[in-house]
């Protein structure tokens, strides 16, 4: 894993956007894999920046998304749909026909995960995944014990990720309790994986990722793994971590 020492957040999103445009402007059909959560925000600010200053076009771009929850609608300003239009997609010059996440207020959950797993592979699987990752080691939203061998599918949220996701709801009641996820096996077949962490209440996930055993019970612990994953981190996120 090659990990790229950032001195604070805002240095960890300026890399994490340099590395995304650069693949964007060296294969301009790229198919990128985008994640939710504070974390890409500032990730986000910056792309939408060089987008206006005419530095990169996104116009023959597909992208995916890893997760979604279940039950709340595209209107639903808590989902991950809203979230990236408004954070993103409405920002830069993507076509809309071209960005997908997974449908959580779908009739047949299952069959939206089929076809969502389809639809990646259809578009050849996806160049650069952008992750975050949990308090539990959970990248998307595969929780601790999904076995590492899923692809998209519906997860039962961790009580623990409930609450660290309350801070976005009106209160812990309105946070859903099931979300639809790519599965471990999507993620790892991601041609380039750049993952990003911030803070030091994930110094301690940080470590067990680098430096912990390969085990379900750490879900990130699989990125060891990949042939093709940058960790970007800031100072903080890297404070515990063991050389
Ligand atoms: O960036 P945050 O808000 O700490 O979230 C960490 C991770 O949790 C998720 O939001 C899912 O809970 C992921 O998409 C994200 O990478």
């Amino acid at each position: 894993m090659n990990i790229i020492r950032a001195e604070n957040y805002s240095e960890m999103s300026q890399l994490a956007a340099k590395k995304l445009i650069e693949q964007v402007n060296e294969k301009s059909n790229s198919v990128l894999g985008l994640a939710t959560g504070s974390t890409p925000e500032g990730l986000y600010e910056e792309i939408i920046k060089e987008h206006k200053a005419g530095n990169v076009s996104f116009k023959d771009v597909t992208s995916f998304n890893l997760d979604e929850y279940v039950g709340l609608n595209k209107e639903n300003d808590q989902s991950y749909y809203y979230y990236m239009h408004h954070l993103l997609f409405n920002h830069i010059d993507i076509d809309s026909g071209q960005v997908n996440l997974p449908n959580g207020d779908a009739n047949d959950l299952q069959e939206e995960c089929n076809s969502y797993e389809k639809a990646i592979k259809q578009a050849d699987g996806i160049d650069i995944q952008i992750l975050g990752i949990g308090l539990n080691g959970h990248i998307g939203f595969n929780e601790p014990g999904t076995p590492f061998s899923m692809q998209t599918h519906v997860i039962d949220l961790d009580e623990s990720t409930r609450q660290a996701n309350a801070r976005f709801f009106d209160s812990i009641d309105d946070v859903p309790t099931q979300a639809i996820t790519m599965g471990i096996d999507t993620i790892m077949q991601s041609k380039q994986i750049i993952l990003l962490v911030s803070g030091s209440q994930k110094a301690e996930a940080l470590d067990k990722l680098v430096n912990g055993p390969v085990t379900e019970d750490f879900p990130a612990s699989i990125l060891q793994k990949h042939a093709n994953v940058t960790i970007i981190a800031d100072q903080d996120a890297l404070s515990e971590l063991s050389e």
